[in-house]
């Protein structure tokens, strides 16, 4: 019997409405991919993401076209040269690991030499708004261990002093998602490491960071939008100190753990982060994520509801997948 790819639209309710410097969103729209294989079944999930020119259905056509090839076999090696890095390559290669755990009885975990996977502390994030409403969020979360603060304005100090009062033990870090101006760069900055905050996550836009090489920073900063796979490393050495890795981005597990190793080797600290998506498309990074020094993981935090079974969630730390979730 052949292997047959299936491809489906699914919507998750957000609850509330969750808000960054590029907009608002109300509904997690994500992608899933179930591989049959003589009775094994393997999934995986993506979340498209426009940022990244990415929708729904250029993501499900990207899929598509590279149905016969899936369905002939192909391995999670050749899919790295098969399909581009992204939101598409994630879903299918994903969905291998899953299958493979199944079709050979070794979890993804044990293929991965990790004998024991550890819970994880993962940030919580708060959304972008005025400062007294970002405070009142970051009061009400200050027990978790680490928020993720949405930032990227002009003029942020007044957030990020409201935030930090808010939640005085909690770590923070900052994420701008590319919203902040050069004249507002070191300033910000300097408020930030004057407030605690452990790293500040894409201050600038992709391609526009040069910046960051010419000035002292006063603490960590993270390439998110600037950093896809492995190929784009090396040219971030001089401008950042840190990178968010994701499986969207990255195009799956396959070269999110190449990746991870030839950044540790570089030098730079290792945040995995997420889009706004279920468990399924978590649970793969709950496991690259084991010693990173950044675990932004609380993509399903922010659903009005998730997968069943879904991951499970405990005060500030996400747990690794069961084997009927995935892996
Ligand atoms: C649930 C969180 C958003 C997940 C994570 N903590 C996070 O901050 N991720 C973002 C990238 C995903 O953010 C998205 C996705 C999306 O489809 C739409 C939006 C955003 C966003 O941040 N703003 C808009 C509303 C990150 O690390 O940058
Ligand atoms: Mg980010």
């Amino acid at each position: 019997m052949p292997r047959i790819l299936d491809i489906q639209m699914n919507s998750f309710p957000i609850a509330g409405t969750f808000t960054i410097a590029r907009g608002a969103k109300t509904q997690a729209e994500v992608i899933t991919c179930a591989l049959t294989d003589e009775g094994a079944e393997g999934h995986g999930e993506c979340v498209p993401y426009r940022r990244y020119g990415e929708t729904m259905q250029s993501v499900l056509a990207q899929i598509e076209a590279a149905r016969p090839l899936i369905e002939a076999g192909i391995s999670r090696r050749d899919l790295l040269s098969a399909m581009p890095p992204g939101a598409a390559r994630n879903a299918v290669d994903c969905a291998l690991w899953d299958l493979e755990a199944k079709q050979t009885g070794q979890s993804v975990a044990s293929r991965l030499g990790i004998a024991d996977p550890r819970p994880l502390t993962t940030a919580y994030t708060i959304s972008l708004g005025e400062p007294e409403v970002m405070a009142a969020q970051a009061r009400e979360h200050a027990g978790r261990a680490l928020l993720k603060v949405k930032v990227g304005t002009g003029d942020d100090e007044s957030r990020i002093r409201a935030v930090r009062a808010a939640a005085p033990e909690a770590a923070i870090i900052l994420d701008a998602n590319e919203g902040w101006p050069e004249a507002a760069l070191e300033r910000h900055l300097n408020i930030a490491a004057e407030a605690g905050v452990a790293l500040v996550e894409q201050p600038l836009p992709a391609g526009r960071d040069a910046l960051l090489a010419e000035i002292r920073r006063p603490l960590l900063v993270c390439a998110d939008e600037s950093v896809h796979h492995t190929g784009d490393l090396a040219s971030l050495a001089d401008r950042y100190d840190a990178i968010n890795i994701k499986l969207d981005k990255s195009g799956g597990l396959t070269e999110a753990l190449a990746m991870k190793t030839e950044a540790e080797r570089i030098g730079f600290a290792i945040m995995i982060g997420c889009m706004v998506g279920t468990s399924l498309a978590i649970a793969p990074a709950v496991l690259l994520a084991q010693n990173a020094d950044f675990v932004d993981l609380d993509g399903p935090l922010l659903l009005a509801r998730d997968r069943e079974p879904g991951l499970r969630y405990a005060a500030s730390l996400v747990f690794p997948p069961e084997g009927s979730l995935w892996g």
